[in-house]
């Protein structure tokens, strides 16, 4: 597996090897040994999610507050996505950085967002099934989150904001300032 830094502290791609052969291919989507010096909860993943989103539904931002924060590493399984982080973490270097990066299921690439950050990501394709592990159990009362079209963040989604679904949830979530204080 290749690992591959990106522009947030201790938010990785993850590359995996992919063997390929006549009857189609085969790839370790997690080992512990792999990840072991790069994801410190890599031995603490409890839950997985899936979740299948038509074309331009999106879900988030999203983050669960501590001591709920998960890290979680992410795969679009199915279809293609816009996704995006943010860095909460007062004592990160990359404290407020934030990117957005298009995962197509046919790359097979993987994501390690640390716990800290929010996150997000808008469907490209109808019938778009997204999977990821978390670090720590579903915790509702510690959920909270960022607007998806949060002036100081400007996140280019690639669709214009009209196009874009939303649960009622996300619709009323807070903006960075509110979340920053
Ligand atoms: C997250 C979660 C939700 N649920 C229930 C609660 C709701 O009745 C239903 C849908 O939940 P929600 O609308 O919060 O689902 P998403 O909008 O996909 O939320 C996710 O969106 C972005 C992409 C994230 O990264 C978060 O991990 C996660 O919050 O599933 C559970 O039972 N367990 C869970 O872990």
């Amino acid at each position: 597996m290749e690992i591959v830094k990106t522009a947030i502290a201790g938010c990785l791609l993850l590359k995996p090897r992919i063997y390929r052969d006549e009857r189609g291919w085969f790839y370790e989507s997690f080992n512990a040994e792999v990840l072991r010096d790069f994801v410190p909860e890599v031995m603490n993943f409890v839950q997985d999610n899936r979740s299948c989103s038509a074309k331009h539904v999106l879900r988030g931002l999203h983050f669960q507050q501590a001591p709920h924060a998960q890290a979680k590493i992410i795969q679009v399984i199915q279809g293609k996505v816009r996704d995006a982080v943010v860095d909460l973490r007062k004592d990160s270097p990359t404290y407020l950085q934030h990117f957005v990066i298009e995962l197509d299921a046919s790359d097979h690439q993987l994501m390690y967002i640390p716990a800290g950050l929010a996150h997000g990501f808008l469907s490209l394709e109808d019938e778009t099934v997204f999977q990821y592990k978390c670090s720590a159990f579903y915790n509702p009362e510690s959920e909270s989150g960022i607007r998806f079209d949060d002036p100081d963040l400007a996140l280019d989604w690639g669709v214009g904001h009209d196009n874009i679904r939303l649960s009622g949830k996300d619709r009323d979530l807070p903006s960075l300032k509110e979340v920053i204080g």
